[in-house]
């Protein structure tokens, strides 16, 4: 049973948790028993894209910015889970002290927001904003909610400009902080980019110089929108 559902096993502080751990136990059985929210099918057929990229690349910037041209709904896997702290939330303490220092959200958790966030969307083209995360969060996303991505952005930005634009962000993050971007950016490395290849060698992977002004980088978005528009209007 246990080896079935290996991949499921929470990274925290980078560490796998056994598969005796009762938080595992807890996972296994979300994700598997009818009353979860994990294994319910989506109520809808969205045009999936996942947008990725390093802290600070500009992916919210980003986002905004085709949601608004193009229609898409715009779910910030980040914002979803800040949410849940705000609203002091069951699991708000837990995803606090993750995204603290800088880690991973289970699966479990993530997974159901974005699945309740993708089922109320207002539009059927959705961007999922910084998800997955690893190849764990991958792997049981595309297994639990029974969906590939149609399409991965990939924003590229040297590592000294995305520090730079964090650090004067300015929006009160508790992971706007040198120690905590320190945590983010090797666990972008180490975990976050396997996804990024994983997606490459199934060739949906756009990569877009995340350099320049917001507008600059907008214009290369907005050519690789503008490519695939015939697609977006024939299926949603
Ligand atoms: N091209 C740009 N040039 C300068 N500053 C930018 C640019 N794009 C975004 N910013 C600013 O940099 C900061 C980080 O951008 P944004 O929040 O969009 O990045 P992100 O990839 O979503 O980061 P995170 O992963 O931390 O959520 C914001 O304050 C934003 O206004
Ligand atoms: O799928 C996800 C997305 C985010 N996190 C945690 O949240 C912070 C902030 O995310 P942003 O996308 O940069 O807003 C991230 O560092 C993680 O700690 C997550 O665990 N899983
Ligand atoms: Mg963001």
């Amino acid at each position: 049973m246990w080896r079935r559902f290996a991949y499921l096993s929470p990274v925290i502080s980078g560490k796998q948790l056994q598969s005796s751990d009762p938080a595992v136990l807890k996972l296994i059985t979300t994700f598997t028993s009818d009353a979860g929210s994990g294994d319910a099918p989506l109520t809808k057929k969205p045009f999936i894209t996942f947008v990725l990229g390093g802290p600070g690349s500009g992916k919210g910037t980003q986002c905004e910015k085709i949601a608004s041209a193009f229609g898409f709904a715009h779910l910030s896997a980040g914002e979803l889970l800040r949410e849940e702290i705000s609203s002091h939330a069951q699991n708000g303490e837990l995803i606090q002290n993750v995204i603290k220092e800088g880690q991973i959200v289970p699966s479990e958790i993530t997974i159901g927001l974005i699945r309740k966030a993708i089922n109320s969307a207002a539009s059927d083209k959705i961007l999922i904003d910084g998800f997955p995360r690893c190849e764990e969060n991958r792997i049981a996303f595309e297994k639990f909610v029974r969906v590939e991505p149609d399409l991965v952005i990939f924003f590229e930005c040297p590592e000294e400009e995305m520090v730079k634009r964090i650090l004067s962000r300015n929006q009160g993050r508790i992971d706007d902080n040198l120690e905590t971007i320190k945590k983010r950016l090797k666990v972008f490395e180490n975990l976050n980019m396997p996804v990024v290849e994983h997606y490459s060698s199934k060739g949906k992977v756009h990569k877009i110089n995340a350099t320049g002004t917001a507008d600059e980088i907008f214009d290369r978005v907005r050519q690789l929108f503008v490519s695939i528009r015939s697609k977006l209007c024939e299926d949603h």
